[in-house]
């Protein structure tokens, strides 16, 4: 416990609480939320999205039976999108919506309950804010809860032990259910992209990361203006499960340069493709930039589930996709020293994997 309690994620400036923000009535947005009208904030897409400009819906079940047009199907989803929705993956609709519910409570808890699990100096898990590395940086319109869930011996013994007994008995069962997923979506992919199991084995041992990140956002008097989550990919993820909570929309995808929204389905999980991914498949998956919009009167709550390999061991692209004539696009790191530069600064679009891709050294110490 010792250990879980120093073990740092590296720190956060503390920010306003956005859900006590909200609750002022507001006529207008305080400045540091308020976006610059650039490219990024073409907030609305107003065209007619047609259902083949929709993030793919793969169905595991059929996938289950070896059939060769859903695995294409799924390959291309991850190869061309780096996103799909996942429905008949084997975790139960109440287990779901179990989550669901004890998340919404737990954003309800009144101010004082949920200060209890405020940021610690230094640390990004906790209750506030990550990526806030200065006073001048734009602020996300979002509150989130965010710690590691796994291993158990990682837990910080203020948080996940803490938890209200109900919330806390739901995200014990859904970490071990989305593990299992997990488990189960990366040895598909291993499968259509002919590498060796024990390249997936080797970063899903016993020690493997799983985190948790619950977002909260309010309603915004200018939704406009501002932003619920600002476009980044899932960087220390190999893999992302998201949850949508509650029927309110927001999550936004960058397809061939525009945004597409991702539909609410009760049923789904939303999947997607981190930057560690794309550097184990040496670039033949790609992390997909997204970003979270508001909604004037309406709150949105979403949980996303990362699962990352173990702190003390190293990646980089898997030797058996090396080939002459792909040679590795991104150098080795140790995965601690890849986590902590992570949590040092800003969240902007997808930067990060720059850092480690080969031909790029000139530009890691930015
Ligand atoms: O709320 C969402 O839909 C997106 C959240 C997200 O991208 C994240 O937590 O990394
Ligand atoms: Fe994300």
């Amino acid at each position: 416990m010792e250990e879980a309690r120093s073990r740092k994620l590296g720190g956060s400036l503390k920010v306003p609480n956005v859900q006590e923000l909200a609750k002022q009535q507001l006529s207008g947005v305080p400045p540091r939320y308020i976006r610059n009208n650039d490219d990024e904030n073409q907030l609305y897409n107003s065209s007619i999205l047609l259902p083949h400009q929709l993030p793919p819906v793969i169905d595991m079940e059929i996938i289950k039976d070896d059939d060769e047009t859903e695995l294409n199907r799924f390959h291309l989803a991850c190869k061309e999108w780096g996103f799909f929705q996942l429905v008949n993956h084997g975790v139960s609709s109440s287990l779901m919506e179990k989550v669901k519910s004890e998340i919404q409570a737990f954003f309800n808890l009144p101010m004082e309950e949920k200060k209890k699990f405020e940021q610690e100096e230094g640390d990004s898990e906790g209750y506030g804010q990550a990526f806030v590395v200065s006073e001048e940086q734009k602020l996300d319109w979002a509150d989130m809860l965010y710690m590691i869930t796994l291993p158990t011996h990682f837990r910080k013994p203020h948080l996940f032990p803490k938890l209200p007994a109900s919330l806390r008995d739901a995200l014990e069962q859904y970490s071990t259910a989305l593990k299992e997923l997990a488990m189960k979506i990366l040895y598909m992919m291993a499968r259509v992209l002919g590498m060796k199991a024990e390249e997936l084995n080797v970063l899903f041992e016993k020690d493997a990361t799983q985190m948790m990140r619950l977002n909260y956002y309010p309603p915004c008097p200018q939704p406009d203006r501002v932003m619920g989550i600002c476009p980044h990919t899932d960087s220390i993820a190999l893999l992302a499960i998201l949850l949508q909570v509650n029927e309110t929309e927001g999550l936004q995808i960058k397809k061939d340069g525009a945004w597409i929204p991702v539909p609410y389905r009760p049923d789904a999980f939303v999947v997607n493709i981190g930057d560690i991914l794309e550097i184990v498949t040496n670039g033949i998956y790609k992390s997909i930039e997204h970003r979270a919009i508001v909604n004037e009167d309406k709150e949105r709550i979403s949980i996303a589930t990362f699962f990352s390999p173990k702190l003390d061991g190293d990646l980089g692209p898997a030797a058996s996709l090396l080939t002459l004539q792909s040679p590795a696009q991104y150098r080795r790191i140790g995965v601690a020293d890849y986590f902590k530069g992570y949590f040092s600064r800003e969240l902007v679009g997808k930067s990060y994997i720059d850092t480690v891709r080969i031909g790029n050294e000139d530009d890691e110490s930015n």
